[in-house]
């Protein structure tokens, strides 16, 4: 049974996934400033090995987990679900089907918790 990193298409549709996630939040004023004292290059990395991770591919995330990364920015649910939806977007655009795009989110939806620190 393959796993969803390789379903998906492995490092270069991540790759591409995280590209136009970035742009999209690069692009939308509510979401910009959280990002305005970040190494976007840094961050591209980080979120890359992040959901090769999370979607059982090589295990190279060497970032902070969830709730200490996102602890005193004051997350709410709309920041959630603005970030949720590029994503889906990204995956669209990178050729990834709609089955495996929404088992992505589920995946991410289960962060929720830690990412909101509620
Ligand atoms: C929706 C699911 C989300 C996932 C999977 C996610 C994932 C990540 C990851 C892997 C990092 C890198 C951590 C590190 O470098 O140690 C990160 C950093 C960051 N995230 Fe998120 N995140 C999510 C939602 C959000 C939301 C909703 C916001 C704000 C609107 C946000 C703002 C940030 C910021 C500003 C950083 C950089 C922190 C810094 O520069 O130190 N994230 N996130």
């Amino acid at each position: 049974m393959s796993t969803l990193y390789e379903k998906i298409g492995g490092k270069p549709t991540i790759e591409k996934v995280v590209d136009e996630l970035h742009k999209r939040i690069l692009a939308d004023n509510t979401l910009k400033p959280f990002f305005a004292n970040t190494d976007m290059v840094k961050q591209r990395n980080h979120q890359i090995t992040f959901f090769s991770q999370i979607f059982e591919g090589p295990k190279e995330y060497s970032g902070r987990p969830m709730d200490k990364t996102h602890a005193g920015m004051a997350l709410q649910q709309p920041h959630f679900d603005a970030i949720a939806k590029y994503l889906s977007e990204s995956m669209t655009v990178a050729g990834v089907s709609a089955d495996d795009t929404k088992a992505a989110l589920d995946r991410v939806s289960n962060l929720k918790p830690a990412i909101l620190n509620k």
